[in-house]
């Protein structure tokens, strides 16, 4: 028998997923297969989701090497549902294939953490054995986006409104970290967890 973990690492936008897989990676020496890095593979230049966003867009949504223009993106996104709903409809078939493919190089017995910040709300909550899900309070959430990826409170606001409430995801969570505290807080939570 096997006692292989699948830790499902979610939580809301800057809430502290990366601060504890990082953790897990050093710590532990745990793999991490993180959402947000197949989601940028996926738009790399040269790629045809990548074409599609700028037939969609325009060719002012890419930089001028071609590659994507994300601040732009998330503009658009964060704003515009419908829009949002299209763009995840061209990058999230690539995200579920890319996790299904990276999980066989894996051995059978080797427990590995899936960090993907949208786990319920795509629907991914069945490739993992337990849920994780990294919290804080909203006037934390928004003061650490604001200052990590340097928004305007109203930007913020959008991007946070934009998931699912950070309550409805605690109540599914198997193990709930709380991240309002330090960071040797939030790590002797990991600890415990593990
Ligand atoms: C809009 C984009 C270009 C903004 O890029 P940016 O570099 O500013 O942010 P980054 O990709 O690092 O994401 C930061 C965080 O935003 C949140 N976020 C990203 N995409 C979404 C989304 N579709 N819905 C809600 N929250 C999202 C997540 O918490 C994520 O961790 C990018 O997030 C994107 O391509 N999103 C669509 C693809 C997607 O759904 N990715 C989520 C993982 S599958
Ligand atoms: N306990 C803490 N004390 C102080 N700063 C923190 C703490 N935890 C995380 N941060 C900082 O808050 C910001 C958000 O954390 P992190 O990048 O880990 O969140 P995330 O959930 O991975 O975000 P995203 O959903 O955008 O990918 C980062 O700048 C990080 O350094």
């Amino acid at each position: 028998m096997t006692c292989r973990r699948i830790i499902g690492l979610t939580g809301g936008i800057a809430t502290g997923k990366s601060t504890v897989s990082r953790y897990l990676a050093e710590r532990y020496q745990l793999p991490i297969l993180d959402a947000d890095l197949f989601a940028r593979e996926a738009v790399e230049p040269g790629s045809p989701i990548l074409q599609a966003i700028a037939q969609r867009y325009g060719s002012l949504i890419l930089l001028p090497g071609g590659q994507l223009n994300r601040a732009q993106l998330g503009e658009i996104i964060f704003n515009q549902p419908a829009e949002k709903a299209w763009v995840e409809a061209q990058i999230h078939p690539y995200v579920r294939d890319r996790f299904t493919q990276a999980m066989q190089q894996f051995p059978d017995d080797q427990s590995v953490v899936q960090a993907i910040p949208l786990l319920f709300e795509a629907d991914l909550t069945r490739q993992v054995s337990e849920i994780w899900v990294v919290t804080c309070s909203e006037a934390i959430q928004r003061q650490r986006l604001i200052s990590r990826d340097r928004l305007s409170p109203e930007q913020a606001q959008a991007r946070i409104a934009s998931q699912m409430p950070l309550a409805a995801k605690v109540a599914s969570a198997d193990v709930v970290l709380h991240n309002d505290g330090d960071r040797q807080s939030l790590y002797a939570q990991v600890d415990q967890a593990l």
